[in-house]
């Protein structure tokens, strides 16, 4: 689905912050970008969109080497970025108004989807009139109406409130499975790495050059209790140790 081939980047010549970095993501796998602050996980879903493009080494998505991946991906950033000034169904509107989808044509796709995401009730009010989760719930089906496959999601749930938090990522994980996404989840949270993902991506050293994947032993439905295993403890224990002696880099 995804490839980065030998990817250096530096947003200047002298300090580079990936250094002949490589890895792939398989089609439907959710992977996590677990990583210090600073250490370049925006900055490979920036990479990813195109938004900026890489020194040397190449990218590919679906086969096709660095082409435009500009609407080719949905990318949700931290901050929900719904427009203040259009209501919720005008909010889920846009990506199919850019692509020259006419409106009642649309928000007739859009309102079952509305309910399906928990959001009944809402089309006609604005975004300050919703709860965090709520808003995060927009953006999210904002992304897939997108219609893109590949879904970058960075820190969706790190200014919500711990229970909202536990909640969403049950929700993520159910529409996840459903719509068959494949998906991008950068996240400082080590147990929400292990509760969601396939894999994780651990970013090693600085610059990066390297990813530690770390397989999550865990398939089909799974629950919180999971995380209290031996082997999912131990996985978390490795992964806080390796970060703080990231840190101290
Ligand atoms: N537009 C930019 N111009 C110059 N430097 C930048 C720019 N954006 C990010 N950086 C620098 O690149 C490095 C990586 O930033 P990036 O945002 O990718 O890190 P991150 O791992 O996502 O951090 P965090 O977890 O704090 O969000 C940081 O040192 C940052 O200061």
């Amino acid at each position: 689905m995804l490839a980065f081939n030998n990817v250096s980047f530096g947003y200047d010549e002298k300090s580079k912050i990936l250094d002949n970095l490589s890895f792939s993501v398989q089609p439907g796998e959710f992977i996590s970008i677990v990583g210090v602050s600073g250490s370049g996980k925006s900055t490979i879903f920036r990479l990813v969109t195109g938004l900026d493009r890489p020194l040397t080494g190449d990218i590919t998505l679906e086969g096709n080497k660095n082409g435009d991946r500009l609407g080719k991906v949905a990318y949700m950033p931290q901050q929900d970025l719904l427009l203040p000034w259009r209501t919720i169904l005008e909010n889920a509107y846009l990506p199919l108004e850019i692509n020259g989808v006419d409106k009642q044509i649309a928000y007739q796709q859009i309102r079952p989807l509305l309910k399906e995401f928990g959001l009944e009730g809402t089309e006609d009010k604005y975004p300050s009139e919703l709860s965090g989760g709520m808003k995060q719930r927009v953006a999210f089906l904002r992304a897939v109406l997108s219609g893109n496959p590949l879904l970058l999601l960075d820190e969706p749930f790190s200014a919500l409130d711990a229970i909202t938090k536990l909640s969403m990522q049950e929700w993520l994980l159910v529409q996840w499975k459903k719509r068959q996404s494949t998906i991008l989840f950068i996240t400082h949270d080590v147990e929400e790495a292990l509760f969601l993902s396939d894999r994780i991506f651990l970013l090693k050293n600085k610059p990066v050059t390297d990813v530690e994947e770390i397989f999550v032993p865990l398939q089909g439905k799974r629950t919180r209790n999971d995380l209290n295993r031996p082997e999912m403890l131990a996985l978390k224990d490795r992964l806080l140790s390796t970060l703080q002696s990231e840190v101290a880099l």
